[in-house]
């Protein structure tokens, strides 16, 4: 498989109690939309060993993933949709019509897809994504999660699936 560009998202439509979980929320959040990677860079000329010396340093790449997530702006997705729309990569939230008050509260970030049902939701998520994370979450993530892992396992998609 290629770069990946489309990366799904499952996490919690609550925040938890602990700042462990807001933090790698937004933490993923911030390496979908860049990368800090080691860099050789020239940096002086030395005569005397006629030669050039290399220098480690680290510069800022952009990685720019776009994002696929359930499409709730609460909780831990209002967190991880956010911090990726702010890095502006596009953002596509994926929810469907049951769930739309509950867990959309203000104002949604990118582009938002209703659909007719879970079933049409994770569906969705599946096809538009290239791979799958699981942040912390409940049993929604948790069923999520579990459903990208069995369909891989039955050979529905051959899409990497991360926790
Ligand atoms: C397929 C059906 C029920 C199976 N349950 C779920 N399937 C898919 N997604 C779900 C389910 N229950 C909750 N969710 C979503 O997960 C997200 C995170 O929830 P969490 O509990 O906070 O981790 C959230 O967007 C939920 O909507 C029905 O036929």
């Amino acid at each position: 498989m290629g770069k990946f560009t489309r990366v799904c998202v499952f996490c919690g439509s609550k925040s938890g109690n602990k700042k462990i979980f807001s933090d790698a929320a937004l933490d993923l959040g911030r390496q979908l939309v860049s990368i800090l990677i080691l860099a050789l860079f020239l940096s002086t000329f030395d005569q005397n060993l006629e030669g050039f010396f290399y220098e480690e340093g680290n510069y800022q790449v952009e990685r720019k993933m776009d994002l696929v997530y359930g499409g709730g702006s609460v909780g831990l997705m209002g967190l991880v949709s956010q911090t990726v729309y702010d890095g502006g990569s596009h953002v596509l939230g994926i929810i469907p019509t049951a769930l739309v008050p509950i867990e959309i509260s203000g104002e949604t970030v990118g582009e938002v897809l209703i659909v007719s049902d879970m079933h049409e939701r994770k569906a969705e998520m599946a096809r538009r994504a290239d791979a799958f994370i699981a942040l912390p979450g409940g049993y929604g993530t948790f069923e999520e999660l579990l459903e990208m892992i069995t369909w891989s396992q039955l050979g529905i998609h051959n899409k990497p699936v991360s926790y």
